[in-house]
Formats: C-alpha cells, sequence, structure tokens
C-alpha cells in the first residue's frame, strides 16, 4: 500500500476496533487488549494509552468531569503532545510557552522558535482534534516551567486546523513497517488562545488573578502518564520477543541444514549447539520479561494507589523500575528480534517471515517513551543515592534492599563449586547481588573523587550506565525466581520454567562476564562452570523447545509469518507468497522493452561487428 492507502487502512482497522468494543460485551481489560492489539501502533493507541490517563493524572476533578466523557465516548481524538523538534529527553528544556493573560483569562500559546515546534507526537499529524499540550507556564513576565494543557486542534465540523494552528505529519519513517500507518505529527502555535480552565491544574494552578499555585506535591507527578506508558511497555517487549522467538523456533525446528548421514535426512538447525545458544536464552527472555512485566505492574498499581493517599515513600522506587526496566527489556527485545531474523537464515529477511516488520515497528520502543540511555541514567541517579545512604541508618527498601546488606555482599565470594550449583536460586541471586552492589559502590567512589558531582556524574556516565543495568537484571532475575517459587502450577511446567529461569541467568553471566570478573564476584573457574552448566540446560529445554513457543497461543494471523506457521508447512507457502508479489503479474516485467532489450541488442549487435 501507499502511505495514504497504509494511513487510510489504519483508520479503517482503528475505527472497525472501536466498533467491535462497543458491541461486543467486554470486560475493560479485554476491551484495553483489543484497542492495543488491533491497533497497534495507531492513533487509537495513544488516545487510549496517553491522552486519556494524561487529563486523569493531572486534571481537576472538574476538568475530568468535563473532558473524559467525551474522549471515553471518542467524540473528541487526543494526543500526548509533549517532545519538540529541539527537545525530547530534556523536557525541561521544553520551549512552547503558554503566557497568561489576564485581561482575557487565558492562555497565550506560541511556539517562539522552529525548534520549539511540537515534533513526533503519534496521532497529532492528521488524526487528533485536542492535545494535552506541555508548555512553558508563563505569569506575569516569570516561567514557572513545564505543564500540562489541553488543546483543541481542530474545527470539529470540517476537521480543519484551528486559526493560529499550523499541523502536519512528519513524513515516512524506519523501513517499511507499520508504523508508517501512525501520523507522528508537528505542530506549531501563533500565539493561540485558550481558556485559563485548559490549564491541567490537578497538580498546581493559575488563579483567576493570575497568581500561580505550585503543587504541594512532586512536580515529577506530572511525568505520571510516562511512568505508566513505560510499565506497559515492559510487557509488550515480552510479546514482541515470545512472537519473534516463537517463529524463529518453530522454523528451526523444520529447517534441515547439512549433517545428514549416508544421503539419510539432514540436521535440524534447532539442533546446532549454534542456534541453540542465540535462540534459547531469548526464549528465556520472553518468559522473564513476562514476569518481571507482572510484577512491575503490580508496583505500579501500589505506587498509583499510595499517591492517591499523597503517599510519595515509592514514587523513586518506581521511577526508576520503569524506567530501566523499559530501557533494558526494550534494547534486550529489539536485539533479540534482529537476532531472530538472522536465526532464519535468508528467509528471514524476506518481508513474509514476519520478522522486518516486527523490528521495523518495534526499534523505536528504545527511543519513544524515553531514550534508553537517558533512562538508565535516572536509574543511575537513584542508585547513587542509594548507595550514598549506605550508613545512614536509613535502611534500603524494595528492589534496592539488597544494599542494606553491603558489608557481606561486599566481601562475599561465590561458594559454586560445581555446575549444578548454578541451579541454586540463592547462589544466582547473591551473585547478580554482588556484581551489582560492587559495580555501583565502585560508581560511587569514583564520584567520591570529584569536587563538582554533577561535573562526576557527566564523566562517569558510560560506568553509571552498566551499573544500572546489573541493578535491572538483578530485577529481572530475582522476579523469575520469585515467580518460580510462588505461583507456578504442575511439575513439568514447573521444571520447564526453572531451566528457562536459569538460562536466562547463566546467559547473563556469560554475556556480562567483565562485569562479574572485574567485580570479584565469581572467578574465571566458576564462569566455566555456568558455561558447563548452559550447554547442560540447552539439551534440556530442546526437546519442549518448539511446546514452550506453541505456549504463548499466538494465531498465525497474528504472527504474520511463513516461517513461524503452526502446521510448519514453510516452503510450499514461501511460494504461495512469492507468486502473489506485483512482480509476478507478467512473465516479462516491465521496462524489458525500454531497458533490457536495447542493451541486449546492441551487445548483439556489437558481438555479430
Ligand atoms: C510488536 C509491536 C509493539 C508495539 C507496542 C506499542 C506500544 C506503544 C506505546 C507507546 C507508543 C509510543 C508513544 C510515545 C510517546 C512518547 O514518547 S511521550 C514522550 C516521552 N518522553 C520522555 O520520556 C522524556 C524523557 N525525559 C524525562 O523523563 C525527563 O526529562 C528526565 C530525563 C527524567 C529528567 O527530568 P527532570 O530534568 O525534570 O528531572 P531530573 O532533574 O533528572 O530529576 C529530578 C528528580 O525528579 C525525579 N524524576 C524524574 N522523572 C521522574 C518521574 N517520571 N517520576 C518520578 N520522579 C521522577 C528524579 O529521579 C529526580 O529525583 P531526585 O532529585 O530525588 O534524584
Ligand atoms: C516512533 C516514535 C513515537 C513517538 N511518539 C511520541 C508521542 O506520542 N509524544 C511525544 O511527546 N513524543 C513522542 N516521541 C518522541 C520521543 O519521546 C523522543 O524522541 C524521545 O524521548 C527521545 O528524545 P530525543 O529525540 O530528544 O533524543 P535525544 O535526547 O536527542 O537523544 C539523542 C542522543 O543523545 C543522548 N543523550 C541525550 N541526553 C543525554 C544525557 N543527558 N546524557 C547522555 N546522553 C544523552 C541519547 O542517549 C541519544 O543517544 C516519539 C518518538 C518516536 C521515535
Amino acid at each position: 500500500m501507499t502511505r495514504k492507502e497504509l494511513f487510510k487502512n489504519t483508520l479503517r482497522k482503528s475505527v472497525h476496533a472501536w466498533k467491535l468494543i462497543n458491541e461486543l460485551p467486554l470486560s475493560d481489560d479485554e476491551s484495553l487488549m483489543l484497542r492495543h492489539f488491533m491497533d497497534q501502533p495507531g492513533f487509537l493507541d495513544l488516545h487510549w494509552r496517553m491522552f486519556v490517563p494524561a487529563i486523569k493524572g493531572q486534571g481537576t476533578e472538574e476538568q475530568k468531569q468535563k473532558w473524559l466523557p467525551l474522549a471515553n465516548k471518542m467524540q473528541i481524538i487526543g494526543c500526548y503532545a509533549q517532545t519538540e523538534l529541539g527537545h525530547g529527553s530534556n523536557v525541561q528544556g521544553l520551549e512552547t510557552t503558554a503566557t497568561f493573560d489576564p485581561q482575557t483569562d487565558q492562555f497565550i500559546l506560541h511556539s517562539p522558535t522552529q525548534t520549539s515546534s511540537k515534533w513526533w507526537p503519534g496521532g497529532l499529524g492528521k488524526v487528533s482534534t485536542h492535545a494535552v499540550i506541555y508548555a512553558r507556564l508563563i505569569t506575569d513576565g516569570k516561567d514557572h516551567g513545564v505543564h500540562g494543557f489541553i488543546v483543541q486542534l481542530r474545527n470539529m465540523d470540517d476537521h480543519s486546523p484551528l486559526p493560529g494552528i499550523t499541523i502536519g505529519d512528519i513524513g515516512v519513517k524506519f523501513g517499511n513497517g507499520a508504523y508508517n500507518s501512525m501520523d507522528n505529527g508537528f505542530l506549531m502555535f501563533d500565539k493561540f488562545c485558550i481558556p485559563r480552565d485548559q490549564m491541567l491544574m490537578r497538580l498546581s494552578k493559575v488563579t483567576r488573578e493570575g497568581k500561580y499555585v505550585p503543587s504541594d506535591v512532586p512536580r515529577q507527578l506530572m511525568y505520571g502518564t510516562m511512568v505508566s506508558v513505560r510499565q506497559t511497555i515492559v510487557s509488550n517487549a515480552s510479546i514482541a520477543m515470545a512472537r519473534a522467538v516463537c517463529i524463529a523456533t518453530r522454523y528451526s525446528a523444520v529447517r534441515r541444514q547439512f549433517g545428514s548421514q549416508n544421503g539419510g535426512i539432514e540436521t535440524q538447525v534447532i539442533d546446532y549447539k549454534t542456534q541453540q545458544n542465540r535462540l534459547f536464552p531469548l526464549l528465556a527472555s520472553a518468559y522473564a520479561f513476562r514476569f518481571v512485566g507482572e510484577w512491575l505492574k503490580w508496583l505500579y498499581t501500589d505506587v498509583t494507589q499510595r499517591l492517591e493517599a499523597s503517599d510519595f515513600a515509592t514514587l523513586p522506587e518506581a521511577h526508576a523500575c520503569t524506567a530501566g526496566l523499559k530501557s533494558m527489556t526494550t534494547s534486550a527485545t529489539s536485539d533479540g528480534i534482529e537476532e531472530c531474523r538472522k536465526l532464519c537464515g535468508g528467509h528471514g529477511y524476506l518481508w513474509c517471515s514476519g520478522l522486518p516488520e516486527l523490528f521495523a515497528v518495534y526499534v523505536p520502543a528504545c527511543t519513544y517513551e524515553g531514550d534508553n540511555v537517558v533512562l538508565q541514567l535516572q536509574v543511575a541517579r537513584f542508585l547513587m543515592k542509594t548507595v550514598s545512604q549506605l550508613g545512614s541508618g536509613k535502611a534500603p527498601a524494595g528492589t534496592t534492599a539488597y544494599m542494606g546488606r553491603a558489608k557481606h555482599l561486599l566481601q562475599c565470594r561465590s561458594s559454586i563449586r560445581k555446575a549444578e550449583d548454578w541451579l541454586n536460586p540463592a547462589m544466582v541471586l547473591e551473585t547478580f547481588e554482588a556484581r551489582a552492589l560492587r559495580m555501583a559502590v565502585s560508581c560511587a567512589n569514583n564520584l567520591s573523587k570529584f569536587e563538582n558531582q554533577e561535573q562526576g556524574f557527566s564523566e562517569l556516565l558510560a560506568d553509571l550506565v552498566e551499573a544500572a543495568i546489573a541493578h535491572c537484571q538483578l530485577i529481572v532475575v530475582s522476579k523469575f525466581i520469585v515467580k518460580l517459587e510462588g505461583e507456578i502450577k504442575g511439575k513439568g511446567v514447573k521444571n520447564q520454567l526453572k531451566n528457562l529461569c536459569y538460562i536466562y541467568a547463566l546467559h547473563l553471566i556469560h554475556k556480562h562476564l567483565g562485569d562479574f570478573l572485574s567485580t570479584n564476584s565469581i572467578t574465571s573457574e566458576q564462569a566455566s562452570l555456568a558455561n558447563h552448566q548452559l550447554r547442560s540446560l540447552y539439551t534440556q529445554v530442546r526437546p519442549n523447545a518448539v511446546a514452550l513457543v506453541d505456549a504463548f497461543d499466538y494465531t498465525d494471523h497474528y504472527l504474520g509469518s511463513v516461517l513461524g506457521r503452526y502446521d510448519g508447512n514453510v516452503y510450499p507457502k514461501l511460494f504461495e507468497e512469492a507468486l502473489k508479489d506485483p512482480l509476478n503479474d507478467t512473465v516479462v516485467p516491465d521496462g524489458y522493452h525500454e531497458y533490457i532489450r536495447p542493451l541486449i541488442k546492441q551487445h548483439l549487435r556489437s558481438a555479430r561487428l
């Protein structure tokens, strides 16, 4: 399809999804799932995933009563317009202004520079009638920083942009993926006025007289929508990784290459240890991210309930965990989808394998909702603060509770003596805790050598990111172990998931061996024992590998992959797909007579001469 056809088709699908949601007797969860799965990525997604939550989280009761009924019935369609051409990561650097005019009791929205143009918001370019706009609030000449405003963008009768608004689509994005069905847009204001009551005033407000009343709660609650989406993105990572691994595992069981004895059948590529070494850690990651995503949803729900009771104690932990796990899981999943493409050899590069599309749609997850490095630096900031408080009498809690055992973890030596010891959850956990703590403390010690802490932090950015990743990987491993010790029913299932848990943990030790050795968390002998155990675990998982991806229960339609078909009938279907290509509509291609024939004829003529 052309971009316009792709876009219009997405509108059709989105409206169809909305019709189903309204007609079918669905639970809230089911309708949320339908919205997300029927429309990824699409404007419906962002209306529900960002525009509505922003109003819920930052609007007053009156504002919620006014705007939510319209949004819930989709009588207005909204987007989340925060990022600008010149600033995305640095939210406090946004340039759009919202200046209060007490004469008219209005805010004047303006884009003072080209870099202040809103740029990237999904749904902004062509679909949304409204937006939550983030702009610098200015009253009486004083800049109070970034605040949220609900703004109508288009005429509700003919969808034309309102006077004072220039709006459009930012153009084609990466690959030929479905993200080109999304109208990520640009928006400039030219002294555009909105009523004062359209500033989202739950956190802070401006009185009729123009007095700014700052928030009596942490200003970071303004970032709440991003935190909620980051939490969902971790579960999305599990789904995306599972889709890619399902395709690659099923195809690896179908594909045979080399290894035939005396003209017999060739070897399934899934039996090659290199294929297992690349594929099974990704299979384990799909399960690991699912379980940590379940835990993160609990953490987010818990912090949301606490915030409603003005209990802000776990807000820093929630921010660090959502930021760090979003960063870590999306980076691993993006790399994992690409690895799954390569695991499928040449056929993985075909569009009909489903992997190029999945990669094209998925990889922006490393950037949207926060660039992954910037988010890990938020985790690092949180860890440095925690380390600095060790010994202050304030015991670290939650995911940093292990830091409370710093005295032990800084000097303990791993007691791993044989390969089977790597199947001991306590030993594995202590190894990851020691590595994470020692990396964090090493950063803190190096930081303390700088007089200027901000300068030191800047100098140590790369080390700090690695310490943050170590902390996040510990969280994922620990939540996998907790899951196994808790809710898994059925001995057989539990044994298989145990294998995956240790594959996940031991592959990380192998991948980040430098960390574990340089922090003396393990010895090189213990590392060799871990590799030995890893190989043994691959052998144990191999007979159940296809069953473990079938367990994701994805339909062929949802997978969209000839290679990942449930029936394994790959080769005939590859031909069937190939013959559908328009290039095969004629045996002699367009262009033969204009370009190929003259070339050949000229060659023949000169050959005769
Ligand atoms: C298979 C297909 C799958 C498809 C799946 C589809 C899913 C689609 C889902 C979504 C679609 C994409 C839509 C995308 C939307 C967007 O991208 S919206 C825009 C996102 N933008 C960002 O994330 C910006 C990132 N930057 C920031 O968050 C901030 O600028 C910052 C980096 C955090 C810095 O902020 P600030 O300068 O204000 O703060 P600091 O000085 O660094 O810190 C001050 C203290 O505040 C604490 N803090 C910071 N942020 C938060 C927060 N969010 N919550 C709580 N606390 C926060 C920080 O820790 C400091 O605390 P301290 O002083 O105690 O240390
Ligand atoms: C597909 C897609 C959809 C999006 N949808 C929306 C949306 O709906 N609404 C919305 O408001 N926005 C949206 N965005 C914008 C997105 O949120 C930003 O692109 C994202 O936050 C990254 O910010 P940036 O582009 O400014 O990157 P930058 O911060 O410019 O990153 C560039 C490089 O600089 C590095 N860097 C930046 N700051 C630091 C630092 N302090 N220390 C070390 N390194 C640093 C980064 O790590 C990165 O390598 C979308 C983006 C994409 C790709």
